[in-house]
């Protein structure tokens, strides 16, 4: 499934917040969202996903879903959202409740989630009994369990200490680069878009317009190796090239507030 944007403009109020925004979500890719603080991101990634209506512009959508998915656009957000009085697989159960899925169709998406997220011995265990990591693969579990056409994340592992994330990543990179599932990840680390992406939307400060996509060429699977490493910081110092001076008068407006 393609996502089209042609145009997007959005406003709260007196303030802009999206000027012009055209972008495609390609089938099959992970396309990283990045940008200053407040540019726009979370505003973008609610109208792709069709929570939020923009102000101006189109947002078309193209190709099949697939006959078993649920949800075509599902989102994962970064504060893991579970129900605390659920367990693991009640809070995967969640997604499917208001689907006309059998009672053993419904078992049998779960159990499969679970054990793809590394999670099928802790399907009984309630929230408070896991780590912050493990919570937040309940999330994905869930958005896994409706079989999205696109994944929409929000800063999945930002409430994450740093080795969590590390460890997280490589299980997204198993979950869905390599099976090819249509992702949007928006994030504030240079470093999880260059692991995690086929494209990176670089955002400018807000109103945020679209001020350059960079391709990743070198594989995923490659991106950890030595040889990788040159072009991978090339690419880093040209992303914070692209949002320093931004990021900064974004830093000051805040600071000024
Ligand atoms: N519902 C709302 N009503 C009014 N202003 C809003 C609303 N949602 C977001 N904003 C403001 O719009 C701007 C863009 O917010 P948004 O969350 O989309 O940016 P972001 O790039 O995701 O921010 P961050 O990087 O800090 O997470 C911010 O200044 C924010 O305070």
């Amino acid at each position: 499934m393609e996502i089209h944007l042609q145009g997007i403009g959005h406003r709260y109020d007196a303030l802009t917040v999206l000027e012009d925004v055209t972008l495609t979500v390609q089938e099959g890719e992970t396309l990283a969202l990045i940008g200053p603080s407040g540019c726009g991101k979370s505003t973008l990634l609610g109208i792709l996903g069709g929570l939020l209506q923009p102000g101006s512009g189109r947002v078309t959508v193209d190709g099949t879903v697939p006959a078993d998915c649920l949800n075509p656009l599902t989102y994962v957000f970064q504060d893991f959202a579970l129900l605390p009085w659920r367990s693991v697989a009640d809070n995967v159960s969640l997604a499917l409740e208001h689907h006309a899925l059998s009672a053993g169709e419904r078992r049998e998406r779960i159990a499969e989630v679970l054990r793809r997220t590394g999670l099928g011995d802790f399907a009984g265990a309630y929230p408070r009994q896991l780590s912050g990591g493990m919570r937040q693969r309940v999330g994905i579990a869930r958005a896994l369990a409706v079989r999205p056409a696109v994944l929409l994340m929000d800063e999945p592992l930002s409430a994450l200490d740093a080795q969590t994330r590390d460890l997280l990543m490589e299980d997204f990179l198993d979950l869905w680069v390599r099976e090819r599932t249509t992702a949007v990840y928006v994030t504030h680390n240079l470093g999880e878009a260059l692991r995690l992406a086929d494209r990176v939307a670089v955002l400018s400060r807000r109103p945020g317009r679209l001020r350059e996509i960079v391709p990743l060429t070198i594989p995923q699977a490659e991106r950890g190796t030595p040889a990788a490493q040159t072009e991978l910081a090339r690419l880093h110092d040209h992303l914070w090239t692209l949002i320093k001076d931004e990021a900064r008068s974004a830093e000051r407006e805040m600071a000024d507030a």
